[in-house]
């Protein structure tokens, strides 16, 4: 049976602001610069979620995109859209919210949420059209 991809792409839109519990307010201004503004900043997220296996013979998909599309709403959109990350999503309590660190957030909440977690294959986060990251579980 041949393989394929499939990948979904959202929109969210967010704030935050970059800065670390285990630094002190010096080295936060030297390393975050204007990131670090104490009343934050905002973004409009794009994210692309990919999943990747075997297209079924009978259905002739990897996934039904329903399926993914309910995925996505549960793991990204309800938890991180209009959400201020660093107040209101528990894990940016103890993680600063750099887009690599939201994109390792969608990766691990898809896998919590998807029924079949092993065909999730990357998770590619666009804080803005300049600054991505790509993340695969690695
Ligand atoms: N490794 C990372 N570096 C930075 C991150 C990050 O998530 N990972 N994030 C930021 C800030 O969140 C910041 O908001 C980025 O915005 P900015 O530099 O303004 O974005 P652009 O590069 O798109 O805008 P320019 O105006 O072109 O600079 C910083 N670093
Ligand atoms: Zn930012």
């Amino acid at each position: 049976m041949p393989l394929a991809n499939i990948t979904r792409v959202e929109k969210f839109s967010s704030c935050h602001r970059l800065h670390s519990n285990n630094l002190s307010d010096e080295e936060n201004i030297k390393i975050f610069g204007k990131c670090n503004n104490k009343n934050g900043h905002g973004h409009n997220y794009k994210v692309e979620v990919t999943v990747k296996g075997l297209i079924d013979e009978n259905t002739g998909m990897v996934m039904n995109v329903s399926d993914l599309k309910k995925y996505i709403n549960v793991a990204v959109m309800e938890p991180l859209d209009h959400k201020n990350l660093d107040m209101d999503v528990p894990y940016f309590k103890h993680h600063v919210s750099t887009t690599e660190n939201v994109a390792i957030f969608i990766w691990k909440s898809l896998k919590d949420v998807m029924h079949n977690p092993n065909l999730l294959y990357k998770v590619k986060l666009f804080e803005t059209d300049k600054n991505i990251v790509v993340y695969k579980g690695e």
